[in-house]
């Protein structure tokens, strides 16, 4: 029987009614056994999601000039705004792909703003799109707290307290948002440059939170063998990243994946955002899991570290990745 990721409907844990201790299991379920879930029932309004599939189209369709106007290399320290195809490494490789790195909104007395805190700051926004800032603020606000919502699940997927994952996400969680452009590629492009939108990988964080558009090219990597993800209207696919997968002693493994390019002439879109923990975060072992005979994957891992024996806080954790996505502007920025 062909291997199909879980799709689970969450209202019951929106709602707050026995019935999520059905929807905790589910994830237990999918967690362990793909690290991937689709969820329906999300209660995010559908005219948010099309104003900003409809914006994020209008930019990438601008000129690059224009676009490079909200540049990376104008954001600082805060590592936001818009890079070129090319320009983002996956394994030291370029990715096919163009887009936008954008995270909460902070000014610059914040705390962490004062410590000159990597990767937090202003957004850098496109000017000429009526709404588009509104749009990407909302968006972020709105994901952030059904990302809060899912870690409720999940602690109760694990047997923990609703609020277990609370204090890695205190006094605020770190979402990292991107809009990402697949430009469509023909067979001469394929040849010369591979079929890679994002080569295969894992994400850094605790969960990730997808939409994505109609076209697909989404691959997970589930028990050695590669499934699609394909696209689900009403759905936003969910996955763990290296620090649920460390927290739980790989009990919920963060699941390579990659995305291949695609072939038509539309470019494909999507919209991950990393709920991650808090900058200074230790992300500590559950110990009341008592899952310490974990296998250490590292030697097949993409990057061939461990997230198990790492030391650190998270922030130390996401700027040691960082860096090796954009050596270049490290060498500037950090
Ligand atoms: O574009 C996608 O569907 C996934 C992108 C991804 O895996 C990532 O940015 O980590
Ligand atoms: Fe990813």
């Amino acid at each position: 029987m062909e291997r199909t990721i879980p799709i689970i409907d969450i209202s019951p844990l929106l709602q707050n009614t026995p019935d999520k201790f059905k929807v905790a299991q589910g994830m237990h379920e999918a967690c362990k056994n793909y690290g991937f879930f689709y969820i329906t029932g999300h209660g995010i309004d559908p005219r948010l999601e099309e104003n900003l599939e409809n914006q994020s189209r209008q930019f990438f369709s601008l000129p690059l000039e224009e676009k490079q106007k909200i540049s990376m290399q104008f954001g600082g320290r805060a590592w936001r705004g818009f890079f070129p195809l090319g320009d983002e490494l996956t394994s030291g490789k370029p990715d096919m792909k163009e887009g936008i790195y954008l995270g909460a909104e902070l000014s610059p007395d914040h705390p962490l703003v004062q410590a000159e805190t990597p990767l937090h700051g202003p957004n850098l926004f496109p000017e000429n799109i009526p709404g588009f800032k509104e749009t990407i603020l909302e968006w972020i606000s709105e994901i952030t707290k059904l990302g809060h919502k899912l870690m409720a699940g999940i602690a109760l997927s694990l047997d923990l307290d609703e609020n277990y994952f609370e204090s890695i996400f205190s006094p605020d969680p770190l979402p990292l948002f991107r809009i990402f452009n697949y430009p469509a590629l023909d067979k001469a492009q394929v040849e010369e440059r591979g079929s890679w939108g994002v080569a295969e990988h894992t994400d850094y964080g605790v969960l990730t939170i997808l939409k994505q558009d109609t076209l697909g090219g989404l691959e997970v990597k589930s028990q050695g063998e590669w499934i699609q993800a394909p696209p689900i209207p009403g759905t936003f696919v969910c996955n763990i990243g290296d620090m649920l997968d460390r927290v739980t002693g790989g009990l919920y493994r963060s699941n390579p994946h990659r995305v291949r390019s695609p072939t038509n002439t539309v470019d494909r879109i999507s919209f991950p955002l990393f709920f991650d923990p808090n900058f200074n975060a230790r992300v500590n072992v559950i110990e009341k899991l008592n899952n310490s005979n974990v296998q250490d994957d590292e030697a097949s891992r993409w990057d061939k570290s461990s997230v198990h024996a790492f030391e650190g806080t998270y922030g130390d954790y996401l700027l040691n990745k960082v860096s090796k996505v954009f050596p270049e502007l490290k060498r500037k920025m950090l």
